[in-house]
């Protein structure tokens, strides 16, 4: 610690004068002992030529933790560490490297273009009666970084803003991806809870994603220009954000492809589930809280609350009113109160633009039963279709599932994937059936699909002409109906 045995006599010296200083604080008048502290910092100043900036844990914003604070922790823990005495060991992305940073209450020291910076890492331990209104638990640290005021310009002007933009970097490098889930509303203690996450870990790419080639090239086509185009936001004056609605049948691949596009993209997932958010101010908390680099998904929008944007009728509203409640059904108002016109603010309102950087997707099975200013084009960017497994598609399944490319049963199924619908799903789940030696055996694989593409064939055959014959059936009935009120009126005429 070079810096402190230089200045041990100064220490001394200066315990002496707190001791003085709070004698004089307690006779003096508060104006005089302001003006006695002033001159004493002034004489401190004068005789050491050290210089610190301190960088606190949680700035202006109370709730969350300082960037500049965590780019210099991750700075500190890839450049300085490995000459750091106490360390933090933490498992770092994908839980299969190990993070280490410095220690609290330590020092490091480090070299920036011919100038020494001593870095402290100083813990603040509250008093016993304060209650921390801090999200993390932790008492809040601080960084000193303390150098020669001959390097002021130096430390200001560049080393500090090279530790910003390197730590950055390294935040981005190891940073574990998350998937995040929404708590339910009302149940956090503060604005740190609102999501709760998990690592994001699906295999998911598009590699592995069976849909047409060519859309599935345009997308890829339009993620990675998203994620280019920060510039181009900018200057056409819109929020850099994207929005996407994926429709189409269950087990199409529209959950898959959003865990295809994060992986992609590198992006976190935030997973909201709508029926958990009371209404639309804790919705927009909900966006607030979440970080740029991410794709919030509302899954099945059509089932998660009502959003025609129309009001309900006052009638079967006080029916429902009077119906006797059971002991623990929840009171009305718990429910979900979020609007349509909250959900449009979410989607494009002023708080949207906060941070950049977002995809935003909402998935569906009924594309035709959402409100259209939902998905209008602007908020929904683009509309893609994920439908039944046609050959193109099929091929990607056979290639991931049996590692086989071309075989004498692809013609066949070729053929029967065009004349019935069957999802990837059900294809996949057919592509994973074991044979009768519990092995995967590609020709077992196939024949099974082949066997299960001919019986939904038939399935799909029988159920048409099942329903045509119902239809006649009805038709007759109806004709015969009103044969029989046209009888009735000649009658009565
Ligand atoms: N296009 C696809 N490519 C690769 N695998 C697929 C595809 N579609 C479905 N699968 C497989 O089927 C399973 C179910 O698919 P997924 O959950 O993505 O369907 P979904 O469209 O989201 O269905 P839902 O509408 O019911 O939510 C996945 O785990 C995946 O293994
Ligand atoms: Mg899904």
């Amino acid at each position: 610690m070079a810096v402190v045995d230089r200045w041990a006599g100064l220490g001394s010296a200066l315990a002496s004068f707190l001791f003085l200083w709070s004698m004089v604080q307690r006779h003096v008048p508060v104006t005089i002992s302001h003006r006695v502290a002033t001159w004493a910092n002034k004489l401190v100043s004068y005789f050491n030529p050290y210089v610190e900036i301190t960088i606190s844990e949680y700035g202006a914003e109370r709730f969350r933790r300082s960037d500049f604070f965590l780019a210099a922790e991750a700075y500190l823990s890839d450049a300085c560490a490995p000459r750091a005495r106490k360390l933090k060991a933490e498992l770092g992305r994908d839980s299969s490297n190990l993070q280490v940073s410095v220690g609290d209450n330590d020092e490091v020291t480090d070299a920036f273009q011919g100038a020494t910076v001593w870095w402290y890492v100083v813990k603040k331990v509250p008093r016993s009666n304060v209650i921390s209104l801090y999200a993390n638990q932790d008492d809040p640290r601080t960084y000193r970084v303390v150098f020669h005021r001959r390097h002021r310009d130096l430390v200001v002007g560049k080393y500090l803003p090279h530790v910003l933009k390197e730590g950055r970097a390294v935040t981005v490098r190891n940073r574990q991806r998350r998937l995040f889930t929404n708590n339910p509303s009302g149940g956090g203690r503060g604005r740190g809870d609102v999501w709760s996450h998990v690592p994001f870990e699906h295999p998911s790419t598009f590699d592995t994603l069976a849909m047409d080639p060519d859309d599935k090239e345009a997308v890829v086509d339009d993620l990675e220009a998203f994620r280019e185009a920060k510039d181009y936001y900018t200057k056409v004056g819109k929020a850099w954000k994207r929005g996407y609605l994926l429709y189409g049948p269950p087990g199409t691949g529209k959950s898959t492809m959003i865990a295809a596009m994060a992986n992609l993209l590198d992006y976190d997932v935030y997973d909201l589930e709508l029926t958990a958010v009371n209404n639309n101010t804790d919705l927009r908390k909900l966006f607030i809280e979440t970080t740029g680099k991410s794709i919030i998904v509302v899954e099945d929008i059509d089932c998660s609350v009502d959003l025609t944007g129309k009001r309900k009728d006052k009638k079967s509203e006080r029916e429902a009113d009077d119906k006797p409640k059971l002991p623990m059904e929840p009171e009305k108002d718990e429910g979900s109160k979020i609007t349509l016109s909250g959900m449009l603010n979410f989607i494009d309102g002023l708080w949207s633009a906060c941070g950049g950087e977002r995809i935003i997707i909402f998935t569906t099975n009924h594309k035709d039963k959402l409100e259209p200013a939902l998905i209008r084009r602007g908020r929904m960017d683009r509309h893609i279709e994920m439908s039944y497994c046609r050959f193109p598609a099929f091929k990607v399944l056979a290639k991931n599932y049996l590692d086989v490319e071309e075989h004498e049963l692809f013609d066949q199924i070729g053929q029967l994937l065009e004349e019935t619908d069957m999802s990837p799903a059900d294809v996949a789940e057919n592509l994973m059936s074991m044979s009768k030696k519990k092995k995967r055996d590609a020709n077992a694989c196939l024949e099974s699909l082949a066997k299960a593409l001919k019986q939904a064939k038939e399935e799909e055959a029988k159920a048409k002409v099942e329903a045509e014959a119902k239809k006649k059936v009805e038709a007759a009935a109806e004709a015969a109906k009103s044969k029989e009120e046209d009888e009735a009126k000649e009658g009565s005429g």
